[in-house]
């Protein structure tokens, strides 16, 4: 990694992906289970610049050794922070703020990776703030500004919609300009469970530590927008370059601090697949033991325990992240349902019933992993029936995408082909029949810990996106409830149809959105392929 603390106008700007997990809830808590995460093409956005502040009163209250930092999130209202970190003590304390209030993740990765910079870069911020020189004016200063913006999938856009005088369609959706103003305040947006705080915690960490080189920029790659779509790829080794030494320090250095990071500011160690999906993409997920953060966290350390926590070398970093991609010509769709419930603390109860009934517990996890598992092996084994024989995997899913799951089975017949089409039906539809049997245990799970994993509402609903031509997969993700859910479908057509059947759907608002799996994870970008956030940082 190089490492260097120069004062510079250039913009640097990291996004990380939003998440899906099509399958693990509760399950990657512990570290006997995985998950399969999917990344998205929705992402947040982190610009960073060093500016010369004009920060009127709170210009007197800085000392020689603190950087001011404005942070802004303009999407929301009332949301801008404004920070000192003193560069002599590694502290960081907030100045003022639009309602007074605090951004706890915005303020621990502030002060973790601005702790990192100061140990890491020769000289520290203190050689920074003497290469930037003495402020024009007693009301400025050499600080930072930093820009946040999030895809608009983060966030439900029903009231946007609504003012625009748009029905909740994907249609109306593009019409909703890029990374719009929600009208709202980030305490009360409708988040649509995509993981704004992971993602944000990432893209954050990943623009302080690229602009003043603690990462080196060039081996996290620099991606332009339009290399930003939908893909059905994986991002570990589909892209050749996830591996290289430089960029598998870079990126386990952003890893280790957004996790940090993340914790500290949620107050409890997660099991942290959000973070890891944020800065890898779509994989596999085994959890971190919780202990290697133990030390920092506890505090008293100061920047030696965080930096020796969080260094790429610290062998108690043992999550496992292993390639995964949803199958060729399959694409993911998700849908933010409005069904008016809510349902909190649901983690807590299923953790406790798993303590109550240990052994049922243990049975029914291990059912719901095996069947998690089969997922698993047979997207891996639809990627390679399509590397295999593309074209038979083609004539396959054409086929299968005109008819509901309960048919393939049976397979296009012998008129339509080789063998190795009918193998792929086979596939097809015994992803289709893992799926409602992840589903069944989902539900046992839920009704034996008390608590609405699948409740009968979404039930009611997934079961008809599975009767809808070309939907091969249709549950709750992640923690399931009342919110959301996914569907995987063989192509646009059937993705179509099923956003028929959301609009038409009446017992619940069932309001898609325009998310598309992603392989692709925390990158850098050059600040000329985002007009919108250039012109927020001026
Ligand atoms: N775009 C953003 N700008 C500023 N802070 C954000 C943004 N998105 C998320 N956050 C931070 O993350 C918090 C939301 O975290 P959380 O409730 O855990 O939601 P999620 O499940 O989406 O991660 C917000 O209150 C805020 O502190
Ligand atoms: C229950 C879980 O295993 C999965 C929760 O997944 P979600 O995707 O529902 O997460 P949110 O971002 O909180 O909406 C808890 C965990 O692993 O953190």
């Amino acid at each position: 990694m190089a490492a260097s603390a120069s004062a510079s106008a250039s913009v640097t700007l990291a996004s990380a992906p939003g998440k899906v997990l099509v399958a693990g809830g509760y399950l990657v808590l512990d570290r006997a289970h995985t998950g399969l995460v999917v990344g998205t093409d929705a992402r947040l956005y982190t610009a960073v610049q060093s500016q010369s502040l004009d920060l009127a009163d709170e210009a007197q209250a800085l000392g020689a050794s603190d950087v001011p930092v404005v942070v802004a999130s303009p999407q929301f209202e009332s949301a801008w922070w404004r920070y000192a970190f003193d560069a002599a003590t590694d502290t960081l304390r907030q100045l003022a703020s639009a309602d007074g209030g605090q951004n706890p993740f915005v303020q621990e990765v502030l002060q973790a990776a601005l702790a990192l910079v100061n140990a890491r870069a020769p000289g520290g911020l203190r050689a920074w703030l003497a290469a930037a020189g003495a402020p024009g004016a007693p009301t400025r200063r050499a600080g930072l500004k930093i820009v946040l913006a999030a895809d608009n999938d983060f966030y439900s856009q029903r009231a946007t919609l609504g003012r625009m005088g748009l029905e909740p369609t994907a249609a109306s959706l593009r019409r909703v300009p890029p990374r719009a103003e929600t009208g709202t305040t980030l305490g009360a947006v409708h988040k649509t469970g995509l993981g704004s705080s992971a993602a944000m915690v990432t893209s954050l960490v990943a623009a302080i530590l690229a602009h003043y080189g603690v990462v080196d920029g060039s081996a996290l790659g620099v991606v332009d927008g339009s290399a930003l779509g939908a893909d059905g790829g994986s991002a570990l080794g589909a892209d050749g370059g996830r591996h290289r030494a430089a960029e598998a320090d870079c990126v386990r250095l952003i890893h280790n601090v957004a996790q940090y990071a993340h914790c500290v500011a949620q107050g409890k160690v997660g099991s942290g697949f959000d973070v890891s999906a944020a800065v890898h993409g779509s994989h596999v997920y085994r959890r971190f033991s919780p202990a290697v953060l133990a030390a920092a966290m506890a505090g008293g350390g100061g920047s030696a325990a965080l930096v020796d926590a969080t260094s790429p070398q610290n062998p108690g970093w043992d999550s496992e992240v292993a390639p995964l991609a949803v199958p060729p010509r399959l694409v993911l769709r998700l849908a933010d349902v409005d069904a008016g419930s809510s349902t909190p603390g649901m983690v807590k109860k299923v953790l406790q019933w798993q303590r109550d009934a240990p052994e049922q517990a243990a049975r029914l996890l291990a059912s719901l992993d095996a069947a998690n598992g089969r997922v698993r092996e047979l997207w891996a084994a639809l990627a390679t029936a399509h590397h295999d024989d593309s074209e038979a995997y083609d004539c396959a899913v054409d086929w299968c995408a005109q008819r509901a799951s309960a048919e393939w089975s049976t397979g296009p017949g012998p008129a339509a082909a080789a063998a190795s089409a009918a193998t792929t039906c086979g596939l097809l539809a015994d992803l289709a029949a893992a799926t409602l049997r992840m589903r069944q245990l989902q539900r046992e799970l839920g009704d034996r810990a008390g608590v609405p994993i699948e409740p009968p509402e979404q039930t009611r609903l997934l079961d008809a996106c599975m009767a809808v031509p070309g939907v091969c997969m249709a549950a709750v993700p992640g923690a399931g409830g009342f919110d959301a859910i996914f569907c995987i479908v063989l192509g646009p057509a059937a993705a179509d149809a099923v956003e028929r059947l959301w609009s038409s759907w009446s017992e619940m608002s069932v309001s898609p959105l325009l998310a598309k799996q992603a392989s692709r994870g925390v990158c850098l970008h050059s600040i000329g392929c985002f007009p919108d956030l250039a012109q927020r940082l001026s």
